[in-house]
């Protein structure tokens, strides 16, 4: 990440350090540089800090955790006030803060910054997620909005808000990711091993999806994956894989998050849990021999199945954005970090991995109202969810039948159905925790805190 995005900058006509403990790593930064470029790689940060201007702009993209404070540790006898240190990689917020604190007492400025579109996206634009120092950000800013993604012209970067929140946007970015992919994922279980279509006829299912309504970078790539042939033995590569998905955190870190919050986000809550479930490998093989699938017919012609499917993964793509907005709405609140949700989604709008074409209807629906609370309020989304809403249902009605596991997919339509719903029966929670516990309820009819004698 950290090799590309400094070339992307150099390609912009910015002169660039590289730094890395390996002189070869430092020799292939040089040798990749565009011609014309200043693109020097070092081994020292010693020698960074002399080769740059000041105040000096230092970036850095390492993995989160102890590598971050390590390298802020040994930055820390080279700079001079004013400085500007950026941690562009995946850290949590809580630590972003910390170290935000730590840094600024010193007078140094540190800003928590997300990145996100991966190796390639890195070189070629990404999406960009800076939040806190606001006087730090001009120095970086015509870098930042030179390098990123363009939509329309428009840089896929903004300033995201106080503190950490450059950081809380990405996690929420990822958690967003985790369950887009999961989605994804349960939709290629059900044509693969319920309908039984092969790879050529996947592509060909994900290529017509993806030009369509739902346009995405993630449906795009698995578009082409399933054309990948594996050098080793010629089969379709996508077939070699071992179904155990691996996680950095960003996932988790926005469940764990959100229950903190209160803010429902099950279908992204899900998609950590059936990654987790997928490493329990051993087990899953003992357990698929005691248990067969109940059937595997599916009542509807394959083209109406694969419409229902298509519609499905369109309704809970909505309700995942949906989701992670509205944690995002809450923690902005919550944690004062004042996001400005419109310029959110404006720079998901390129570069990342969960760019769609879905988020210029989002983006507009934050254009009329920018405190919305919930994408599922704005009416030409619920045109949307409305319109799909019954092949949601005959899908999941045909994948329990089938015995496949859609729990992304029914998490998103539950949640809308929880949503939506004017009364829940958690009036009977309520009665079943007083009964218990004495912990008292409200009444319909008059305002006030009561607490009843139930076996009396
Ligand atoms: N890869 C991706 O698609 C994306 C990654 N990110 C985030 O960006 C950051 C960097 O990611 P990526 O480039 O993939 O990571 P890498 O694993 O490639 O590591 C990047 C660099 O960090 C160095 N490093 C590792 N451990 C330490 C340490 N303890 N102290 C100092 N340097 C260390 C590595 O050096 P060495 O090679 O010597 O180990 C390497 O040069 C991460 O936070 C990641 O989550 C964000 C968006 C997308
Ligand atoms: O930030 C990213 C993309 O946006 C990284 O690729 C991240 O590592 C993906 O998360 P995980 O490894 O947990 O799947």
């Amino acid at each position: 990440m950290g090799r590309n995005l400094l070339l992307n900058m150099a390609d912009h006509g910015f002169a660039v350090v590289g730094f890395d403990k390996d002189a070869q790593k430092g020799a292939t930064l040089e040798s990749s540089a565009s011609s014309g470029t200043t693109v020097k790689g070092v081994t020292t940060l010693a020698e960074m800090v002399q080769l740059l201007e000041k105040p000096r702009k230092m970036m850095m993209l390492v993995p989160a955790g102890k590598p971050v404070d390590d390298v802020i540790n040994d930055l820390l006898p080279l700079l001079e006030k004013g400085d500007i240190v950026i941690d562009g990689g995946n850290s949590h917020y809580t630590d972003t803060l910390r170290r935000v604190t730590f840094m600024e007492g010193k007078g140094f400025h540190f800003m928590g910054v997300g990145i996100s579109g991966g190796e390639q996206g890195a070189r070629t634009g990404p999406s960009i997620m800076p939040g806190g120092d606001p006087e730090a950000y001009p120095f970086v800013q015509p870098i930042l909005e030179a390098v990123a993604a363009k939509v329309g012209g428009v840089p896929c970067v903004a300033h995201l808000g106080k503190g950490a929140a450059g950081h809380y946007v990405k996690m929420v970015h990822n958690g967003i990711e985790y369950a887009i992919m999961q989605l994804i994922s349960e939709t290629y279980d059900l044509l693969h091993r319920g309908l039984g279509l092969d790879n050529d006829e996947l592509h060909k299912v994900y290529r017509n999806w993806n030009d369509g309504e739902l346009q995405s970078f993630l449906v795009e790539i698995t578009r082409d994956i399933f054309l990948k042939v594996d050098e080793k033995t010629g089969n379709r590569l996508v077939d070699m894989i071992l179904d155990k998905a691996g996680a950095k955190g960003t996932g988790k870190w926005t469940s764990q998050d959100a229950m903190d919050l209160g803010v429902p986000i099950p279908v992204i809550d899900m998609a950590v849990c059936l990654r987790e479930l997928s490493a329990y490998k051993d087990e899953r093989i003992q357990a698929a021999a005691l248990y067969k699938n109940p059937s595997s017919d599916i009542p509807v012609p394959q083209e109406v199945f694969i419409q229902q499917v298509q519609d499905a993964l369109f309704f809970g793509v909505i309700i995942s954005y949906a989701q992670g907005l509205a944690m995002l709405h809450v923690a902005s609140k919550e944690l004062d970090m004042q996001i400005p949700m419109q310029e959110v989604v404006k720079v998901w709008r390129g570069g990342c991995i969960i760019r769609s074409s879905l988020l210029e209807v989002f983006f507009k629906a934050f254009q009329k109202n920018p405190e919305l609370p919930n994408l599922l309020l704005e009416g030409e989304i619920a045109q949307l969810l409305q319109a799909k809403k019954q092949n949601m249902r005959n899908m999941i009605i045909h994948a329990i039948h089938m015995g496949y596991p859609v729990a992304g997919l029914m998490a998103a339509l539950s949640y809308f159905d929880a949503y939506r719903s004017e009364k829940m029966p958690t009036n009977l929670i309520q009665a079943q925790r007083d009964y218990f516990g004495a912990h008292t309820y409200q009444r319909i009819d008059e305002p006030g805190i009561f607490h009843t004698e139930w076996n009396k």
